[in-house]
Parts: C-alpha cells; structure tokens; sequence
C-alpha cells in the first residue's frame, strides 16, 4: 500500500530516479532510464506491483536526511530494541544501473525484514527468478522477463514464497551489510560485482563539488534552494541532457480522480524553466548540454518543432492507459506517455528563448547551430504566432488565444532583438522589432480586462489566470504598473486557496476535463516573484516562509498542495515546484539587496 506522497524521498543516477519510502520500501523505480518500464510500481499499485524493502520487524519510528549536501538518503530507524541507518543511493559517473542500500547497526539489536518483489512492465510481469554462485563468495539473485534482467547482491540473499523473496535477519551494533538491484539487458551476462564502498563514497564527492560552483550567499532559504538545485539537477539525464518534469506518472492531482499524467519526459518549457533556475545559481554546465540536447531534439523543419520529447529526443510519446494498475489512492487511469505532445503551445518558443539569452548572458560560450536554430524557430513564429494554442496548462478544452502564449510569443522576439543588440549575433533585426511591439500592443488590448483592469486567461473570457503573474517576470510590464498590480488584486480575488494559488478556475470548463485539482505550488512561487517585482517585500518574504515549510521531512515538493487534506498531491518531486522555489528566492534576495 502507497504511502502519503511527501512520505517518500527521491535517489536517483541522473539516467534514471527511485522513491524510497520512510519505510524503507522501494515503491517506483523504472530502469535504465526515467521512462522505461517500472520494475517497482507499488506506488500506482500495492505491495505485489513490486517494491524493494529494508524495514524492522514489529514497531518502529523513522527520521531521514540526505547525507550533507548530497542525494544520498539516510533513513534512521529506531525501535525498542536498538537503532539502524538506511543507506539509499544511486551510484553515479559509470555506465552501471545500480542501487545500493547499505544497513548499519547503530544501537542494539534490530531484527529486519527484507522484501524483494520484482514486477516487470509496471507492476504486470512476474519475472524468472534463479539463484547464481557467480565467483567465490558471490551470490545473486536474477529477475528475468523480455528485455530487462534484475541481479540482486548481499550479504544474505532472500528465498523465495508465494512469488516474493523474503529473509529476515538480526542487525546489531557495528554491523554494515551492502545489498544492491543491478539493471542489465536480459542477454547480457551477470555483470560483475562492485566495491560499493568506493562509489558510494565517489558519488557524495561529486554532487558536493557540483554545488561548489553554486552562488548562494545569503539568499533567503538556502537549504532549500541547495535542496532544489540537487533535486532538478538529478532531473536532467547526464549523458543527454535532457531534463524531465519529474520521475514518476499518474501521481493525482485530485485523489481518487483521472487527472493523472506522465512527467517522465522532456517538456521544452519545463526545462528551458529548470535551466533558468540553474542558470541563475550559477550552474551553466547543464545549460551547453541541454543547447545541444535541443539541437539533436528540435533538427529537421522548425515547423515540427514539438512541445516535448522523450529524454533521448524521440518524438513519439502516444498516451496509453495501463488497465492493471489500480493507480494512488483509486485514482484512475494511470497513464504512460502524454498525448499532450501534439498540442499546440505556442508560450514555449518565448521560454526557450529567454533561457539561450540567459544562458548567453551568463557567458556559456555561443554556438552557430544553436543560433541557426533559433533564427529559424523565430522566423516560423513570425508566420504562425496568432494562431490559436493549448496554452501553458496544456488544456485539452478547445485551443483559445491565451494572453500568457502571446506574452511569452513577445518574448521570444524581444530576446532575438536583444540577441542581435547586445551581442552582435546575425538576424533581421527591424522585423523582430516590428512584430515584438506589434504583440504588446494587441496583448495590452485583447487580454486586458479593462474594467477590472487584470489581464485575462485568453481573449474571449473575463477569466484570470496564474499564469499571468508571469508577465512583469518576463520583462513584459514593470512590477509596478497598474496593469500588474491589477492583475495580482484579480489573482488574489479569484485563484487563492487557503493562501495559495490555483492555476485558474477549473469551473469555468476551459480545460476539458472532469473533475477539480489542488493549488500549483510553481503558481504560488510565482506570486512571491510579482510581489517582490511589485514592491510588495513582506508579502513575498510570508509567502515564501509558507511555501518552503510545505516542503517535506527531505526538502522535496510535489506539484500541487491539497489545503485540506494537508498533503502533496500530483507528480513527485516535480522539476516546476522546485525550479520555482529557486527563482522566488533569487528573486526576492535581489529586491532586498
Ligand atoms: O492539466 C492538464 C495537463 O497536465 C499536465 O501538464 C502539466 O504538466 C506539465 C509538465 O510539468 C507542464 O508543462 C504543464 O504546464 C502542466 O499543465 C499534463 O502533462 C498534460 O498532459 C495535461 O493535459
């Protein structure tokens, strides 16, 4: 049985990321990669959809950390008898899928219980599993089904019942044992056996010296920003640079309802957001890999260019629904794929803009693909922008003119304007100029309520829309202008919930679909941006205070908050909350400076 959301921690490679439960139990991992099949899908399921669990027999209390500034999880268990630490990572900088737990006794005596339960093809394949004595002293388990092969490795392995693999055995003071679950292709041999001792060790060094180059003095929540910056960084695939909206599918964003969708892939707004949050921080690497993941991704006629992709850049993510699986919490259908790749939505051009013109600003050497494509992209805009789009929120209501889309249609001329103006680079200059002016102008008249003075959802609604307090971060309007302003009083009257903000108003039908969702945490982080931008400092610092504390026992948001019911809900954790989180709190550091 799944537990709450903010019950579980995220490790993972950066090819691929595993939940890991406060119980100690493995409930979501797909290996290799972010979107392949899950082998533990107890998430979506129960026990018998797979999961991997360490956990004392009997009574017990938890506490976890992760390891300094690393994705290295520390699980305390303590029970009447003693106390023992969980080790939980992912080894990183080699080509092996691993995952290593490492119990230690620390007080006493504490008898474990031990549950390896594979299923194949998310929770559907119960695979063949063999006992191996492949050199002196190893041993392991293999789960073996179609392409995928499990090994397990320990000290003592489990034996199996009733399609399980189970043990139970005693930890007590000093005593260390090291199990791992390896990934490998079914025709491969069992790959040898590693001193995990040495790459656990590696891969807390690299995450440590990754953040070194971070600039977080006195930024307001650091620990939490630290905590999202490793978070989206362990989000984006190492060798690709693709970087995804979060590691799992089909987390509701109301319990027991169908608004259940797949994150396991690569939206360009989501990561051309991440990089901006990454950017700011001071970490450039990620965005030369994700310039040339984009390069790779967006080849062939700008006019194809699709709103998202899978990791490695392939194009076809058919949405599918998988009957088997119950879904968290009775909330059905649990999707694979996202039939949102075909939409229309015409705001991602105008973020992948702002992100390469951050990006060049922040001095991450230029590249003349990288500007070829861009040139290209703008200039396909140039014939297409008034069409009608799906929006930001991916609606699956009919296409509207979405006052956000032709903001950010503004923004991807304004940063080719400045591309040319400040830092020499080659384009029709005076044409972007024209058609930059051309969309502010209409955008100020057809998605301006002007007598409630807010900007609206689209153009043919009174509606409002979180997405508007984007506006005034993009450079569209000053923080202060009236417009701004009236339009923050608009979203304070008609999208917050108990303090938070909605993405808008799901009665109005706009979306297409059944059924209600919670606040979206990135659209409550945005309100703390605005306010600052607005001269509102106090507000923006409460705000902020109130998101951050939602944050879980490890630092991790999910996508939206359910007030009522005081919990995460939605995909988890996701790269939107967090990159968010990071851009609040540059944000109001940079207004109170
Ligand atoms: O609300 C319906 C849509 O919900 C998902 O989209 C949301 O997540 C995306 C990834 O983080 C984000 O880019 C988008 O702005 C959000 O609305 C889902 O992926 C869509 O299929 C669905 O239509």
């Amino acid at each position: 049985m799944a537990l709450p959301i903010e019950d579980y921690a995220l490790i993972g490679d950066r090819h691929t990321a595993a939940l890991v439960g406060r119980n100690g139990s493995i409930d979501w991992l797909c290996l290799p990669r972010f979107d392949s099949p899950a082998c533990f899908a107890g998430l979506l399921g129960d026990d018998d959809h797979g999961h991997w669990q360490l956990v004392p027999v009997g009574e017990w209390t938890s506490t976890r950390r992760y390891v300094d500034d690393s994705t290295s999880l520390e699980t305390t268990f303590t029970t009447a008898d003693g106390v023992v630490t969980l080790l939980d990572l992912m080894p990183t900088g080699d080509d092996r899928a691993d995952v290593v737990r490492r119990l230690t006794g620390v007080e006493g005596t504490v008898r474990f219980r031990h549950e390896w339960v594979v299923r194949m093809d998310y929770g559907h394949i119960k695979p063949w599993v063999t006992r191996h004595h492949p050199g002196k002293g190893d041993h392991a388990i293999t789960a073996v089904a179609g392409p995928d092969m499990l090994v397990l490795r320990g000290p003592r392995l489990p034996t199996p019942t009733d399609h399980k693999h189970a043990d139970e055995f005693d930890v007590a003071a000093g005593d260390t044992l090291t199990f791992s679950t390896t990934w490998v292709r079914s025709s491969d041999p069992i790959p040898d056996k590693e001193k995990m001792k040495k790459r656990i060790k590696a891969t807390i060094r690299d995450e440590r010296g990754w953040l070194d180059q971070c600039k977080l003095e006195g930024l307001p929540h650091r620990d939490a920003v630290v905590r999202s910056l490793l978070t989206l960084r362990l989000l984006t695939h190492e060798k690709t640079g693709g970087i995804v909206a979060a590691p799992t599918t089909s987390l509701p964003e109301a319990f027991g309802g169908s608004r259940n969708w797949d994150y396991r892939y690569c939206w360009l707004r989501d990561a051309a957001l991440t990089l901006e949050a990454l950017i700011s921080a001071g970490a450039t690497e990620e965005a030369e890999k994700w310039r040339t993941w984009l390069l790779r991704a967006a080849a062939g006629d700008p006019a194809d260019l699709q709103i998202m992709y899978a990791v490695d850049g392939a194009r076809r993510l058919p949405e599918i629904e998988l009957d088997h699986l119950p879904g968290y919490a009775d909330s059905r259908p649990v999707r694979i794929g996202n039939g949102a790749v075909t939409q229309r939505q015409t705001d991602v051009l105008g973020e992948v803009m702002i992100a390469l013109s951050e990006s060049r600003d922040a001095g991450v050497p230029s590249d003349a693909n990288a500007w070829s494509l861009q040139r290209q992209l703008v200039d396909a805009l140039a014939d297409s922008w008034q069409e009608p789009d799906h929006g930001i929120w991916e609606i699956r209501g009919p296409v509207q003119h979405f006052t956000h889309s032709r903001a950010m249609v503004w923004a991807a001329f304004d940063r080719a304007v400045r591309a040319v103006e400040d830092h020499g680079l080659e384009g029709p200059v005076d044409r972007w100029r024209e058609l930059r002016d051309a969309v502010h102008a209409e955008v100020c008249e057809r998605g301006f309520d002007t007598e409630r003075n807010t900007f609206t959802q689209h153009y043919d609604t009174r509606e409002v829309d979180a997405s508007l307090l984007v506006l005034p971060l993009i450079g569209f309007l000053p923080g202060d202008d009236p417009r701004v302003l009236g339009t923050i009083a608009a979203v304070e009257a008609d999208l917050m919930c108990d303090g938070l903000v909605l993405r808008y108003r799901t009665e109005s039908g706009v979306d297409g679909l059944e059924g209600d969702e919670h606040p979206f945490l990135a659209c409550s982080f945005w309100l703390v941006s605005a306010y600052a931008e607005a001269g509102r400092p106090d507000d923006a610092r409460a705000l902020l205070d109130r998101l951050v504390g939602l944050c879980n026992d490890v630092g991790l948001l999910a996508e939206e908050y359910d007030v009522d019911g005081d919990r995460m809900a939605g995909n988890f954790p996701q790269a939107f909350s967090h990159l968010a989180l990071v851009q609040a709190a540059f944000r109001l550091h940079q207004h109170q400076q």
